[in-house]
């Protein structure tokens, strides 16, 4: 089988890895020549530092790699996806497979990321969703790995399942691509939210509240909007939600932990040096929420503090103090 992967940051650079040790005839594809030719020549990617490039994987900054290739794997930041989407459209066929990492929401239409590319592809082929606990550092040294391959055509979930799957990468399949999508983009702002409790020195208790409540609100939205409540419980989501909150593999917490600090959204991110997709969907998951009348109170305070500059602190006793609830039946007690 031809791969070609679109986005040469370090999850896409991690998944054409797996590609080519799975034997398929893999090609890494970067929107800057430069950076190909560097990676070709150090047979390494700055942003995956330490993982060594096999010699099969073919890294280049020509778009031509797409002729006759059967799967194509789109990996760019989200803000990206579309006009790599646009990019890769005139290659496609009613046969290929596109695969979408990419976990966030459009900005402005607040699409999932696999609607953007079936709009910028006419809907020509199958658009997967692959995502779930998987940092590009740890799979980039083969450390098992377990991900989710979600697509209503289900031939077209087990082809992306077989093209991944192998002794360290393990694939489920699932018919829901709207939940699996959702989970990866808003576990992003609870990671996010979960790093300001680091740089603000709270420790585990504090920790374990957010990230269960936080469960509870993501789960909310995303049923709301028609994802299955137990895709929140797997891999893409409580999964997911599980290994950024505590990883420093995280840019996202990495992100937040530099908030929690003191250091504005702009100068935590430019710290960081990767790209931070909490911050971007923070707003995007505003918006959603208000337009469907979910209650989302950790993604709506990390909205104010990330877009509002509302400070870190005002926001831990807001939240505290809320109205009394239960707990199961999410009722404010009068
Ligand atoms: N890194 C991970 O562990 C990981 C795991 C799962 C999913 N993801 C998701 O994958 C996506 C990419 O993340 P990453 O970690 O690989 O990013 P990264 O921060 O490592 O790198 C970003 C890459 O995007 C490239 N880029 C910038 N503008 C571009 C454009 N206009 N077109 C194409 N490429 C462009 C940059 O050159 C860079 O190579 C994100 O949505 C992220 O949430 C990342
Ligand atoms: O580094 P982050 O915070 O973007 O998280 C990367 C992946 O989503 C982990 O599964």
């Amino acid at each position: 089988m031809k791969a070609v992967v679109l986005g040469s940051g370090g999850w896409g650079t991690a998944l054409s890895q797996i590609l080519c040790d799975n034997g398929h005839e893999t090609y890494l594809w970067s929107h800057n020549p430069a950076k190909a030719a560097e990676m070709v020549r150090t047979r390494e990617n700055p942003l995956l530092k330490g993982v060594y490039l096999s010699e099969a994987l073919r890294i280049t900054g020509d778009l031509d790699c797409l002729k006759g290739a059967d799967l194509v794997v789109s990996a760019p930041p989200s803000f990206a996806v579309r006009e790599t989407a646009k990019k890769m459209a005139p290659y496609l066929t009613e046969k290929s497979v596109v695969v979408s990492v990419s976990k966030g929401i459009e900005r402005d239409t607040n699409l999932r990321l696999s609607q953007v590319i079936g709009e910028e592809t006419g809907n020509l082929c199958p658009v997967v969703a692959l995502s779930g606990p998987s940092h590009a550092e740890e799979v980039g040294i083969r450390m098992p790995t377990g991900c989710v391959a979600a697509c209503r055509d289900a031939d077209a979930a087990r082809f992306a399942q077989d093209a991944f799957m192998n002794d360290y990468f393990r694939v489920y399949t699932s018919g829901d691509i709207v939940g699996v999508e959702l989970a990866g983009a808003l576990k992003n702002v609870i990671a996010l939210s979960c790093g300001v409790c680091d740089g603000l020195g709270y420790q585990d208790n504090t920790k374990a509240l957010l990230m269960t409540r936080a469960m509870a609100e993501i789960t909310r939205l995303g049923e709301k909007l028609g994802g299955s409540r137990q895709t929140f419980g797997g891999l893409a989501g409580m999964g997911d939600l599980i290994v950024t909150c505590t990883s420093m593999h995280s840019r996202n917490r990495r992100a937040g932990i530099l908030i929690g600090q003191g250091k504005t959204p702009q100068e935590a991110m430019k710290e960081v040096g990767a790209v931070v997709e909490g911050y971007f969907a923070a707003l995007s998951i505003h918006q959603l929420s208000q337009r469907a009348g979910v209650e989302m109170p950790i993604s709506r305070c990390a909205y104010e503090v990330l877009y509002e500059g509302k400070q870190v602190k005002n926001v831990v006793t807001e939240l505290m103090t809320r109205a009394k609830k239960d707990e199961l039946l999410e009722t404010v007690r009068p």
